[in-house]
């Protein structure tokens, strides 16, 4: 069985003296060694729960332990040992790339020396030498985020968490970026991991933790979480956009529908009804093109999303849109 590395127990927190609720009664473990990803819509309650699980901010209810003790009461030790590459912009603009890495090593308590040459060997790694001697306030969005990723790596920390760590970046620095965590997972360290791709997030974590409206609605294993839905197939359909209502009621009675744009639509279904949605969609003149395909860990996640979701799932949101247009004229 595996250690549990941080608990986090009945954690809520509020902001503007309780006004916005950004979490509630969140209870997990994060096991040494593992990749955890952390999904959730924006505003969902990620960042907080990190912030909470680095000590940065502070529970308005409940703990957070590392190692077995409460992380407010040991920030540094959790500073030292937990490398946190936040979303917020970075502070060290008025320093130069290397400069920017080389003393993220230093602050984690690394020798010259060492701090010198694992910088140099992360700006390869990272493709930033042709920047490395500019200020990070005159470099590109995405070479700003790969010097955040190299001032998180530098003196092999025991834990990373990375909030978003791919945004901006493009597909191949993505794939490096994803590479090179998956590097230190294998070497030994526990990543926990924030993000919105969740097509790229399902070849990389180990478990994954849903988040919506600040409350944990699942967590498990990605094989575990796919087999709840596994026995069903995802089909996308595209219609023509006058008929997309008519169709998307239509569709209900098969199963959840999900809007994934004017003409888009996604619906999970048992795998026997397979050959009567067929017929279904092939007599309907509507219907532009069609595909059927076993779902991925982001269906997964919808589904969570769709029913377990306070705000209602997809007719409540409808209701909520028209009463808007309606207030709005
Ligand atoms: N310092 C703050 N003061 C007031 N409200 C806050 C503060 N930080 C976060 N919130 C609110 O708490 C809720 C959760 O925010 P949080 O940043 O944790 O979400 P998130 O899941 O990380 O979102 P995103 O994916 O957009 O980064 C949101 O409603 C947000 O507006």
């Amino acid at each position: 069985m595996k250690t549990p590395l941080f608990e986090v127990k009945h954690v809520s927190k509020t902001y503007k003296k309780g006004k916005v609720k950004a979490n509630e009664e969140i209870s997990f473990t994060i096991n040494e060694g593992e990749i955890l990803g952390l999904l959730g819509p924006n505003g969902a309650g990620k960042s907080t729960l990190i912030k909470q699980i680095v000590a940065h901010v502070k529970p308005t209810e409940g703990e957070v332990t590392y190692k077995g003790i409460n992380v407010l009461k040991q920030n540094k030790q959790v500073a030292r040992e937990v490398a946190y590459y936040s979303q917020e912009p970075h502070a060290l603009t008025s320093l130069k790339v290397r400069e920017a890495i080389y003393f993220s090593g230093r602050l984690r308590g690394m020798k010259r020396r060492a701090a010198k040459e694992e910088t140099e060997s992360l700006i390869k790694e990272l493709e930033l030498t042709e920047v490395a001697n500019k200020l990070l306030k005159n470099i590109s969005g995405g070479q700003k985020r790969l010097t955040g990723i190299g001032t998180t790596l530098i003196g092999q920390a025991g834990v990373y968490i990375f909030d978003e760590p791919t945004n901006e970046l493009d597909p191949k620095k993505r794939r490096l970026v994803w590479d090179m965590i998956q590097k230190r997972n294998r070497e030994g360290a526990t990543v926990i991991l924030v993000t919105h791709n969740i097509l790229e997030a399902e070849q990389v974590v180990d478990r994954v933790a849903v988040i919506n409206h600040g409350r944990l609605l699942a967590i498990n294993h990605v094989g575990e979480l796919k087999a709840e839905v596994d026995q069903r197939l995802k089909c996308e359909i595209a219609v023509k956009r006058t008929a997309r209502n008519e169709l998307h009621e239509a569709l209900t009675g098969w199963g959840t529908v999900t809007t994934l744009s004017d003409q888009r639509s996604r619906i999970l279904i048992a795998k026997d009804q397979a050959p009567d949605l067929v017929s279904f969609l092939n007599n309907e003149p509507d219907v532009q093109t069609y595909s059927i395909v076993p779902p991925s860990l982001e269906d997964v996640y919808f589904h969570i999303d769709n029913d377990q979701s306070p705000a209602g799932g997809p007719d409540a949101k409808k209701e909520e849109v028209n009463e808007y247009a309606a207030a709005n004229g």
